[in-house]
C-alpha cells in the first residue's frame, strides 16, 4: 500500500510533526539528507508505540519517497528558511516531482518568499504554505497550523492537517492537551484552517511571532521589575506568575516562564535564571513583522521595542561600560509597604500592554490584507492560536469574541470588552511606569504600549506642530482643521509677509 504522505528534513520540528502524523493513524514517507536522523525517526515511532500498525518508513532518497507515496503526492518540507527550500525543492524536480503533488514548506519563510515560490514552480508541483506554531512539544502532539495558497491542495492537506493540529473545547475555548505517544487528541476543535492566498500563512505566522516577541519582553520586563525593584529572588518571581496563571494573563509563555524562574542550574545549585548570560538571540520574523508595520505605516511600537530590547541585549560590553558612567536614580528598590500594591498594579499593567500589542498586530494584518486583497477572519486566526501555539492563552477567546461581534474592526481598543477593560486598569498602568521610571528600570514595551494607548485616545496630536516644522524648512505643507480635506496650504516662512498660500 502506497503511503499518504511524506516529511523532509526530520530536525526536532519534521521528526515531531512525522510522528505525530503517524500518531493520527496516516501512513509516513521520511527522508533527511542525515540518514542517522532517518535511522532515528524510524526507531523512535517504533519503539514509542510497539506493535502498531501505522508506520514511518524510512526512506534513503527522494526517488524512493516519491515512488512511495499515493499521487497527487503531499510532501512536508521542514528544513531551515530560505535556500534549502529551493535546494530541496530543485532535488524534488530532478527526482521526478509532478505538476499536481503538493509541496508544504513549513518553516519561518518571509512571506514574500513563499509568494515568489508559488508563482516561481508554477507548473512543476502546487507550491503550498504552512506555518507551524508550538516548538517541539507542539509539533509532536498537537501545533497551531497556518496553511495558505491553492485552495484545491488545502481540501487534500486538511484532512491531515485537521487531525494532527492542537484542539481546543468548543464550548470553552480551553486547550485539550495530550502529550501521550499513539493516543492524539481526537475530540473538540482543530486549531488550524485556511488563512488565504499562497504568503498569507507565513504573514500570520510572523505577525504572531512579532507578538510572541512583546509578550515574552513583557514578561521579563514585569520579573526585572520585581526582581531588581522589589528585591524578590527568581523563585519568589515565580509565584507571583503562577498566581497571575490562573487570571486574565493566563498563557503558555506566564506559565512557563514561571518554571524557567523557578528552576535551579544542575552545575551551581543556584537559580538556574541568575547563570544565564542576558543576550538574547533572534532569527528574524519579530525584526520582519517591526519592518513590515513600519513600511506600511501601522504602528506597532510594543512589537518593535521588544526587537530593540534584544538588539540592546547583546551590547553587552557598551552596557558594562556604560553602567559605570550614566547616572541613575538614588533609589533601586521600592519600600516595602508598597510591594503589594506595585505587584497588583504591574498585573494590572502587563494586561494591558498585553491587550496593546495584540491590537499592534492584528492592525497590522488588516492593513496588510487589504493592500494584498486578502480575505483574514480574525476571529478564525485568534481560534487557532488558542492552543498549541507559542502565544497561547485564554485571553484569545476575547479576541475570537471581539472579533465575532465585529468583524470589521479597526483596531481591538475600539471593542468593548477590552476598551472597557483598558480603561478601569489604566490607572495602576500609570502607576507602575512611574515607578519603573523612579526605580530607574528598562520597561520599553509596558511603557510603549502606555504611550500607544495614550497617542490613539487622544483627539489632537502635536503633529500639527510637525506640519508647521516639516513645511518651514522644506515647503512640505500641510491641511488646515479650517478647510476640506486634502486641500494643501504653505506660509512662506522666509518672506517678512509670511504669505499663506493655497496649493
Ligand atoms: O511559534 C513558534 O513555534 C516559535 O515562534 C518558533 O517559530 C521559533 O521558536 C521562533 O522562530 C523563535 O524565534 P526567535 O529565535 O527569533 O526568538
Amino acid at each position: 500500500k502506497l503511503n499518504d504522505i511524506g516529511v523532509i528534513g526530520l530536525g526536532v520540528m519534521g521528526k515531531n510533526l512525522a510522528l505525530n502524523i503517524v500518531d493520527n493513524g496516516y501512513r509516513v514517507s521520511a527522508f533527511d539528507l542525515d540518514p542517522v536522523k532517518v535511522t532515528a525517526a524510524v526507531a523512535q515511532a517504533r519503539a514509542e508505540v510497539p506493535g502498531r500498525a501505522q508506520v514511518l518508513d524510512g526512506c534513503n532518497n527522494l526517488t524512493d519517497m516519491l515512488a512511495s507515496l499515493a499521487k497527487p503526492r503531499i510532501l512536508v518540507l521542514s528544513v531551515p528558511a530560505g535556500a534549502p527550500v529551493d535546494g530541496v525543492c530543485s532535488a524534488l524536480f530532478a527526482a521526478g516531482l509532478e505538476a499536481d503533488d503538493i509541496v508544504i514548506d513549513t518553516g519561518n519563510s518571509l512571506w514574500t518568499d513563499t509568494v515568489e515560490r508559488e508563482q516561481r514552480y508554477a507548473g512543476k508541483c502546487v507550491f503550498f504554505s504552512s506555518a507551524v506554531s508550538g516548538g517541539e512539544v507542539g509539533a509532536r502532539f498537537g501545533p497551531s497550523l497556518m496553511p495558505s495558497g491553492d485552495l484545491k491542495a488545502w481540501q487534500h492537506v486538511a484532512p491531515i492537517w485537521k487531525a494532527i493540529a492542537a484542539k481546543v473545547d468548543g464550548a470553552t475555548g480551553l486547550p485539550i492537551e495530550r502529550f501521550e505517544p499513539g493516543n492524539p487528541v481526537t475530540e473538540g476543535e482543530p486549531c488550524t484552517s485556511y488563512i488565504g492566498p499562497a504568503g498569507a500563512g507565513h504573514y500570520v505566522k510572523m505577525v504572531h511571532n512579532g507578538i510572541e516577541y512583546a509578550d515574552m519582553q513583557l514578561i521579563c520586563e514585569a520579573y526585572q521589575l520585581l526582581h531588581d525593584g522589589l528585591g524578590m529572588t527568581p523563585f519568589a518571581v515565580g509565584e507571583v506568575f503562577k498566581g497571575w496563571n490562573q487570571g486574565s494573563l493566563n498563557s503558555y509563555l506566564m506559565g512557563i516562564s514561571a518554571e524557567v524562574l523557578q528552576q535551579d542550574d544542575p552545575l551551581t545549585g543556584k537559580p538556574l535564571v541568575e547563570m544565564i548570560l542576558d543576550k538574547a538571540g533572534q532569527k528574524g520574523t519579530g525584526l520582519w513583522t517591526a519592518v513590515s508595520s513600519l513600511q506600511i505605516g501601522c504602528p506597532a511600537p510594543t512589537i518593535a521595542e521588544a526587537v530593540y530590547a534584544r538588539a540592546v541585549s547583546t551590547q553587552k560590553p557598551l552596557r558594562l561600560a556604560l553602567s559605570q558612567k550614566l547616572a541613575g536614580p538614588a533609589g533601586t528598590k521600592l519600600p516595602e509597604d508598597e510591594q503589594q500594591a506595585f505587584i497588583q498594579a504591574l498585573e494590572s499593567a502587563l494586561y494591558c500592554a498585553k491587550v496593546c500589542s495584540y491590537a499592534q498586530g492584528f492592525q497590522l494584518m488588516a492593513m496588510t490584507a487589504k493592500e494584498q486583497g486578502w480575505q483574514l477572519d480574525f476571529a478564525e486566526i485568534a481560534k487557532i492560536w488558542r492552543a498549541g501555539c507559542i502565544i497561547r492563552a485564554t485571553f484569545l477567546q476575547s479576541i475570537t469574541q471581539a472579533y465575532r461581534d465585529n468583524a470589521e474592526l479597526h483596531n481591538l481598543l475600539m471593542a468593548d470588552s477590552f476598551s472597557q477593560a483598558l480603561s478601569q486598569k489604566q490607572k495602576e498602568w500609570r502607576k507602575a511606569v512611574i515607578s519603573a521610571v523612579s526605580l530607574g528600570i528598562p520597561v520599553p514595551c509596558i511603557a510603549s504600549a502606555l504611550s500607544y494607548y495614550d497617542s490613539y485616545r487622544s483627539e489632537t496630536l502635536p503633529a500639527n506642530l510637525l506640519q508647521g516644522q516639516r513645511d518651514y524648512f522644506g515647503a512640505h505643507s500641510f491641511e488646515r482643521t479650517d478647510t476640506p480635506a486634502g486641500d494643501k496650504y504653505h506660509l512662506n516662512w522666509s518672506d517678512a509677509k509670511r504669505e499663506l498660500h493655497k496649493l
